[in-house]
């Protein structure tokens, strides 16, 4: 796991690696702009192409100076740095910085406070204003530059944070923001830049490592981790010799209705193929010849109209409920059965969200460490609208703390809330995934491996991982635009099988 750090953490993470390498501020920020520029020069090979890097006078400015220097060296000849001068302050490391390029044939100007004519000519725009340091919203002159670049169609890429940018704070609705085309950030990810809030300014961002104390990042107290490939390598067991069907459980998928049988079939078809030893679709009559003839290693167990059937709650490992299911009196009553005869943590997806949203007395009923799997609009309709991401995140996790439940909140990065307070971001999938069913899956995946005994936290962490690395293997080496939710189902041994090897 990596542990996300706020701008003040990373703030002392710089400070404890000054202290502790040995290493002087000045060249931290050295070896933070030269891997700047050596992923920038890989990039962008045309040295002719005209760049202006505009520096603030703080630390993100006296990055943009280095890189300035340094492009210089690598062979960029087109180049400007206007100095913004809208701060009396400067920083150190900006005015040693300064003197370095002073030395060099590397043009400087100044733009000054007050002044509007900002005639920006250049191919490329490197942004060193305002980085990390920001503590308040953009406005006067600051505000003035920043919606004159954003009026621009000229490539711009931000160093470490676009100016404007909170990093781990509720971003404000009218806040004035830098739009990046490539953001290119230090050691790790901001906090913010894995919320939805950061894609009007975020087209693309890199992470360049700036060699922080790895050892200080580890030891930090954070409810923010990111969610990377050897977590997953470490959960995962291998089938082992001598085992049958019994060991791997029997999944229980309550899904389905006549019109939407298709999510019963998604979801019994994941969990079947994410490991299940036996997996029992609970779908309605009309269902039966198509689940027999699209999954023939899926069980049925009938529901009739508004007859419940007699489940052996016993005989079964886990269960996942919601997928096309629908919001009547009888899988209302199904939902009840379930939280009266089940003491196993249980997957609730869809419609059984949204019947706990019209029911929310029987959120305090559900069994410890059952999992819910909203994404947005179920997640507001549970517990309430909220403005923004940064919000949803922080419910989230109060939520999942007071009802000692998991809490996946489906996105770009799918964040999952835990009982004890963290908050995990996953980083597999892509947009080609977002289309309908593809949630079915997911929900068949993690009941799945529930049934298989992996513990809930565990079933969260890799279910998720697993279902957006299957779509990234089939998207990405291929560029599909569109990858469809069967298609993922069908990759998911695959997926499974590399990250176990
Ligand atoms: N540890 C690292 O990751 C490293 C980071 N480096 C770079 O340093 C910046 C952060 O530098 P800092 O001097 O702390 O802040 P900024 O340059 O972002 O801002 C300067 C200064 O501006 C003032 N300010 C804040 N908000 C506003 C505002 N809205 N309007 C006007 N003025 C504002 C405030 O006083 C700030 O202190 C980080 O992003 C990296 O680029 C190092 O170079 C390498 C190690
Ligand atoms: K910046």
């Amino acid at each position: 796991m990596l542990p996300l750090l706020t701008a003040k953490q990373i703030r002392d993470a710089d400070a404890y690696t000054i202290a502790k390498e040995p290493i002087s501020s000045v060249d931290l920020m050295e070896r933070a702009s030269k891997a700047f520029v050596g992923w920038f020069v890989n990039h962008f090979q045309d040295k002719q192409q005209s760049i202006t890097v505009y520096c603030g006078t703080g630390n993100n400015g006296g990055d943009g100076l280095a890189i300035a220097r340094i492009l210089g060296e690598h062979g960029f000849k087109n180049l400007t740095v206007k100095v913004i001068r809208f701060s009396d302050k400067a920083s150190n490391d900006f005015k040693t910085n300064l003197e370095r390029l002073q030395a060099t044939d590397v043009k400087i100007t100044e733009i000054n406070k007050g002044e509007t004519d900002f005639n920006q000519q250049a191919d490329i725009i490197i942004d060193a204003l305002l980085g990390s340091g920001l503590n308040k919203p953009l406005a006067g002159d600051y505000k003035n530059l920043v919606e004159y670049l954003n009026k621009l169609d000229t490539t711009v890429v931000a160093v470490d944070v676009p100016t404007g940018f909170y990093t781990d704070a509720e971003i404000p609705k009218d806040a004035t923001i830098l739009k990046t085309d490539i953001t290119i950030t230090f050691q790790q990810p901001k906090i913010n830049f894995l919320l939805p809030e950061s894609g009007p300014y975020i087209d693309c961002c890199e992470v360049v490592k700036i060699g922080l104390s790895e050892e200080f990042i580890h030891a930090v107290d954070t409810p923010y981790y990111l969610v990377e490939r050897e977590d997953i390598r470490k959960i995962l067991k291998p089938r082992k010799r001598f085992s049958n069907k019994g060991t791997y459980g029997h999944a229980l998928i309550i899904a389905g209705k006549d019109e939407t049988m298709g999510a019963a079939l998604l979801a019994s078809s994941a969990c079947a193929h994410a490991g299940a030893g036996l997996t029992t679709a609970c779908i309605p009559q009309s269902g039966l010849i198509a689940l027999n003839s699209s999954m023939p290693e899926v069980m049925a167990l009938i529901r009739k109209d508004e007859e419940l059937p007699a489940i052996a709650w016993d005989k079964f490992s886990s269960i996942g409920i919601g997928p096309g299911l629908g919001k009547s009196t009888d899988t209302l009553q199904l939902l009840n059965d379930i939280i009266e005869h089940y003491k196993k943590p249980v997957v609730i997806d869809a419609d059984a969200v949204n019947l706990l949203a019209d029911n929310k007395q029987l959120l305090n009923e559900l069994p410890t460490g059952s999992i819910l799997t909203p994404h947005m609009k179920e997640f507001d309709r549970l517990f309430g609208q909220h403005e923004n991401w940064w919000q949803r995140a922080q419910k989230a996790k109060a939520k999942a703390e007071e009802l000692a439940i998991y809490i996946v909140l489906k996105n770009d990065y799918t964040i999952i809330a835990t009982p004890a307070g963290k908050l995990y971001f996953n980083s597999t999938g892509n947009p080609a995934m977002a289309t309908g069913g593809m949630g079915d899956i997911l929900t068949g995946i993690i009941t799945s491996l529930l049934a298989q005994h992996y513990t809930p936290e565990q079933a969260c962490l890799a279910g998720i991982y697993i279902h957006g690395k299957a779509g990234d293997e089939l998207a990405l080496p291929n560029r599909l635009n569109v990858v469809l939710p069967q298609q993922v189902a069908n990759q998911l041994p695959a997926t499974m099988a590399k990250l176990i090897a």
